[in-house]
């Protein structure tokens, strides 16, 4: 048994992650004198506007979207980089924002890890590799004794496939493949259960992203990892997630089990997204470029932010926020679509109307949901 499952506490029944209404507003006025002098107002920036989602022990739960739409900030909301204007946000049902928790947050902390989407800018270039590696060790107090941390910074160096001798070197001395797998070693190093990986492949070649992909695939697999992918690149996502949750301008407006996602999309932006991938998109559909651009989330259009880009749009749309609906999905599980033309089935009938395939096999109530 690992360390990480002997430490686990006796809520496992939870999800390993329970992100509920999250929230990250940023004042992005101009500072004061020139709000004085200019008469500008105060402005705020939703980045983040109650997101919800778990993330189950063992599954890759990934998050995509268009650049700006809020997903390096929620991931940096749950790692605690930055607190929530608002919301909740638990691990193993214990709500890591509640002071009450303060005292167990430091041995969650050692739980959680995060690799980012730079592995030049996230390595200290003056640091040996292996101290690079280490100072998790050290810091979490997993081990002082200094033979045993050279011998576990060797073991995490071969794990990720480089060799033990590389530890000796400095960061420049590697490429970017092997860089963001040193940003891995050190990921593992405090034997994390849950890894939260914001863009982790998108500043490398396409011939190493799957190298690296692969090998964060086999890691989940040895460690039982439990993975928070953030991705704007849909065939990377396809590779790695289990479900899939996309967003626009700060909310969630689908979340799908991955080939459902796939197969089925419903809302009519995941629709796009998918449309514009070539062997992605939905068979028999010819490469669609994504259409208009994400509007100034200072000022989001009311209603459905998607709605001057939705060829679906109606009063309804530009008028009304549409809810987060669910329904089951065939095989298991649940869908949630945050879309009034799928709630109301005109997303269907206009799609049958066009001759284009619909959402086969989901269509059905939906339900509010819980
Ligand atoms: N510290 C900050 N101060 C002000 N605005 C911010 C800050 N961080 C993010 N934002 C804004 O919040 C919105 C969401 O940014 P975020 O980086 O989370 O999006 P993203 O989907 O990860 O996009 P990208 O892939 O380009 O990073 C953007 O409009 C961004 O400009």
């Amino acid at each position: 048994m690992s360390v990480a499952a002997a430490d686990a506490e006796p809520l496992a029944a939870a999800p390993l992650l329970q992100v509920d209404e999250l929230r990250r507003v940023f004042d992005v006025s101009k500072p004061f004198l020139n709000r004085l002098l200019e008469g500008a107002p105060r402005l705020h920036l939703k980045a983040v506007d109650g997101v919800s989602f778990t993330v189950n022990r063992g599954e890759t739960f990934a998050l995509v979207g268009e650049s700006g739409c809020g997903k390096s900030t929620v991931a940096r909301l749950v790692v605690g980089l930055m607190p929530p204007s608002a919301g909740r946000i638990a691990f193993e049902g214990m709500d890591i924002g509640d002071p009450a928790n303060a005292g167990a947050l430091g041995r969650l902390r050692r739980r959680f890890q995060m690799i980012f989407q730079d592995p030049y800018a996230s390595l200290n270039p003056r640091w040996r590799v292996d101290n690079i590696i280490a100072e998790p060790i050290r810091a979490f107090g997993m081990a002082q004794d200094k033979a045993e941390i050279a011998d576990r910074v060797a073991d995490l160096l071969r794990t990720v496939g480089l060799d033990a001798a590389d530890g000796r070197k400095f960061p420049h001395e590697f490429s970017g493949g092997q860089r963001q797998r040193i940003c891995i070693a050190r990921a593992l190093s405090n034997r994390p259960e849950f890894i939260v990986c914001d863009e982790p492949t998108s500043a490398l070649d396409v011939s190493v992203q799957a190298q690296i992909l692969n090998l964060m695939r086999d890691l989940q697999d040895e460690f039982g990892l439990t993975y928070l992918f953030i991705s704007h690149d849909l065939a990377v996502v396809r590779h790695m997630a289990t479900r899939i949750g996309v967003m626009y301008l700060g909310r969630l407006v689908e979340v799908a089990p991955a080939k459902q996602l796939f197969r089925s999309p419903r809302h009519p932006y995941t629709r796009m997204l998918l449309d514009a991938v070539p062997d992605l998109g939905m068979s028999g559909r010819a490469r669609q470029p994504v259409k208009g651009e994400v509007p100034n989330p200072i000022s989001p259009p009311p209603g459905c932010a998607f709605n001057p880009r939705c060829p679906f749009a109606n009063d309804r749309c530009r008028s009304e926020r549409p809810q987060a609906l669910s329904q089951p999905v065939p095989g298991g599980g649940e869908a949630l679509v945050a879309c009034h033309a799928v709630e109301e089935g005109r997303l269907d009938a206009e799609l049958a109307r066009a001759g284009l395939a619909g959402a086969a096999g989901t269509t059905g109530a939906l339900h509010t949901a819980s």
